[in-house]
């Protein structure tokens, strides 16, 4: 150890405690327990309690009720899996001032790296704001370094950042002084919509000069000459052929916290588009990842690293010293490799149209994670320890010196990011971010946590980070369709938290990840229960306990005992009702149509017939699209065989239900609603819930109804459908 770490000396007040909720975790027990007995209850009717034959029918009735044993053992596995969310959830809290107190500025260095994909998708605009937000953290510059990855290759992200770079010199100071919240300048314009302090107008101004020019340039696709002569030694790495898929490695190094003048006002700032080549596989984010991890180890080399999308600005400058009071920690500390904070957004409407916000996923899931073991790395709003996602296993010595042995020549450092560089090593494998799997970093945290380490979670009121969630349906179901594909291979891999996990990792923290990972696959139950339960309604097979039977109440109560504890839960978490009514929705469409496809993605990869691909998920919306958001109105708009089925299960049970209302009314007795009481009740909720596809497709003119081909596909299916089923 060298003189280097005098200041690490071991202080044994603690930097952080954790908490937990004792008596609100028994009550759950009980009424967790109570669902339970329920759950067997149904699997006890299904298997033990004879189906009333109906002659003629015999086979198709046993089938069909085998089939819902089926979808119901699902369910009930499923909903104890989920249990390891909330059985031992935890509350980290932090002590920033004690970690000011002991380490004053003295702090060690961390590195943030942004990933940025596309010019056109993530506007340099955008991606600027994310940079100043986090150039302006509260922490020494000299100790702090932003790296920009450009998989996009384009000039005008580059353009973007040297008048970033040029900006900071204002914005970053002013922050400080004025102690500006929040750091990103159009997140702080927007929140002093009416009325600047004059100490604020020369800044706003200089901003709204900069935006403009980023703006001007990036609608015409053309960078100023000013700006091309005046960093003539970056642009000059772009060559007259290079394109997004073939160019070598661009690395510029805007500002230079090695360098004795610019010390101690703005942080070090690099700009790095790695070498692509068509022939070799560059793994999206991941590669670009990696790339960061090289090349910075050989400019400011921080010993701990930020993770950040391009369109998460910082939103809390103290999150960085939040996020050390856990690492830096003596005790408990040591074994935490990351802290992960929550993904929040600043674009959503109150009531969350399309479940973006993940509400109960960070107010409570990842607590329950945390106290099994820790969160997942989700990819965003994350500080590493470098050595560890380098791929250090718990107990091994860590390198703390941060000195830089030498200043290396820019030619060496950027074959750190050529296509080849990574030929033969771990890279991908067993150091850096992991490589093939679309939610890399979902696998990445997961073979951390195996390597004998814990992780923290952190969710300050303040929330540290705000991103951009995409607010129109086809987007929300295609990012889910990704995730959910990526954490199901995750499942089926070498890595599976099942038998990989295994004596690793704690139960709970294996259960925890199957949370995600079975995602995928519990679209089948789902897509057996709202196809047959509307079709056997209008063939008059009952698929439930009749109503007068006391088999109802474990049906009844398991449905309104669920559903009653997801509203407290939602509106606990600051949810309105006609947010988690939203979510109900979404939980129905995300099942039927995202995790269904991510399902079948998923096995044709593994018969081999497609490969995985990334779909950026756009940052901007469409205007007249971004207003129907605004009034919270379902937006569909393309033609995606995704619509086509969500339409088609839509039709199908609206024909049903309304051909089995229908019948009820001329029947005289009603004998329909007591044997199939609890099919008329699914059936009508289904329609309720499926109002706006409703909408959708029969009764909206603008441009964000649902294409009249898909609506004329579905309904053609939706009724072969219910005549086939008829004759069967
Ligand atoms: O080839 C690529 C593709 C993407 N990205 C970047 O990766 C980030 C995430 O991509 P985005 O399209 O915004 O995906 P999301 O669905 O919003 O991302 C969520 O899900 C991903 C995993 O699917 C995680 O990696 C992200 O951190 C998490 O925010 C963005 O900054 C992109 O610029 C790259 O750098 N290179
Ligand atoms: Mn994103």
């Amino acid at each position: 150890m060298g003189k280097q770490d005098d200041r690490f000396i071991p202080v044994h007040e603690p930097l952080f405690e954790t908490k937990r909720r004792i008596g609100t975790v028994i009550a759950y027990r009980v009424f967790s327990a109570s669902v339970f007995v329920c759950i067997f209850l149904i699997w006890f009717y299904r298997v033990f309690v004879p189906v009333e034959i109906d002659e003629s029918r015999t086979g198709l009735v046993r089938l069909l009720s085998l089939v819902m044993l089926f979808a119901e053992i699902y369910f009930g596995l499923y909903w104890v899996v989920t249990q390891s969310s909330r059985w031992n959830p935890v509350w980290r809290f932090t002590f920033a001032d004690r970690l000011s107190r002991i380490y004053g500025n003295d702090l060690p260095r961390l590195d943030v790296f942004i990933c940025t994909a596309d010019p056109v998708i993530e506007p340099p605009l955008l991606v600027v704001n994310t940079v100043l937000s986090v150039a302006a953290l509260d922490y020494p510059p000299e100790k702090l370094a932003v790296y920009l990855s450009d998989d996009g290759g384009s000039e005008l992200t580059f353009y973007a950042l040297t008048e970033a770079a040029e900006f900071a010199k204002t914005w970053v100071p002013f922050c400080k002084k004025f102690n500006v919240e929040p750091r990103s300048p159009a997140a702080y314009l927007s929140a002093k919509a009416n009325g600047l302090d004059s100490s604020a107008e020369e800044v706003v101004k200089l901003y709204r000069e900069m935006a403009t020019r980023i703006e001007m340039a990036t609608t015409h696709g053309r960078v100023p000459e000013e700006a091309r002569l005046k960093h003539g030694d970056g642009f000059s790495q772009w060559d007259f052929d290079t394109t997004r898929r073939n160019h070598g490695t661009i690395l510029q190094i805007l500002v230079d916290g090695r360098e004795e003048k610019t010390r101690e006002t703005i942080p070090t700032l690099v700009y790095l588009s790695r070498e692509k080549r068509p022939q070799h596989h560059h793994h999206f984010k991941a590669g670009a990842m990696n790339a960061m991890l090289r090349i910075s180890s050989k400019i400011t080399c921080g010993r701990f690293i930020l993770n950040l999308d391009c369109d998460m600005y910082s939103n809390n400058s103290k999150s960085a010293r939040d996020a050390l009071c856990i690492l830096l920690d003596e005790k408990e500390g040591k074994e935490i490799a990351f802290v992960q904070f929550p993904q929040c957004f600043d674009n959503l409407t109150r009531n969350d149209l399309y479940g973006s916000m993940m509400r109960v996923g960070m107010d409570v899931e990842f607590n329950g994670l945390d106290g099994n073991g820790g969160p997942l790395y989700i990819g965003t709003g994350c500080f590493h320890r470098r050595d560890v996602i380098c791929g250090r296993k718990y107990g091994e010595e860590e390198e703390k010196s941060e000195k830089i042995q030498e200043i290396s020549k820019p030619e060496m450092i950027k074959a750190l990011a050529s296509c080849t560089y990574e030929e033969n090593t771990q890279w991908g494998k067993e150091m850096g971010v992991k490589y093939g799997c679309p939610v890399e970093d979902v696998i990445t945290g997961l073979a951390i946590q195996c390597r004998g380490w814990k992780s923290a979670y952190l969710n300050p009121k303040n929330k540290a980070f705000l991103g951009v969630a995409p607010t129109n349906l086809h987007q929300t179901l295609v990012q889910l369709r990704r995730w959910s594909e990526g954490d199901f291979q995750i499942l089926l891999s070498e890595y599976s938290p099942i038998w990989y996990g295994q004596g690793k990792i704690s139960l709970g923290l294996i259960l925890g990840y199957c949370v995600y990972c079975l995602w995928a696959p519990s679209s089948v139950p789902v897509l057996i229960y709202s196809v047959l339960t509307p079709l056997c309604l209008i063939k008059g097979i009952p698929l439930f306990p009749k109503v007068s039977s006391s088999w109802c109440i474990p049906f009844g109560y398991v449905t309104v005992a669920a559903n009653v504890y997801s509203l407290a839960e939602f509106l606990w978490c600051g949810g309105t009702f006609r947010g988690w009514w939203n979510e109900q929705r979404m939980w129905l469409y995300r099942r039927t149509s995202s995790y269904l496809f991510g399902f079948i993605d998923t096995i044709r990869k593994l018969l081999g017939v497609s490969e995985s691909a990334f779909v950026i998920t756009a940052k901007v919306a469409e205007e007249e699209g971004a207003e129907r958001y605004k009034e919270e109105v379902m937006e569909f708009g393309v033609e995606s065989p995704m619509f086509l089925l969500l339409g088609t299960l839509g039709m199908l049970n609206l024909f049903c239900f309304a051909a089995a209302v229908m019948r009820l009314l001329t029947s005289r007795d009603g004998g329909d609603f007591q044997t199939m009481g609890l099919q008329f009740g699914i059936a009508g909720a289904l329609v309720v819930i499926n109002w706006p596809l409703y909408e959708g497709m029969l009764f909206r003119k603008d441009k964000g109804k649902m294409p009249m081909s898909v609506t004329v596909k579905s309904i053609v299916l939706a009724l072969s459908a219910c005549t086939c089923f008829a004759f069967l």
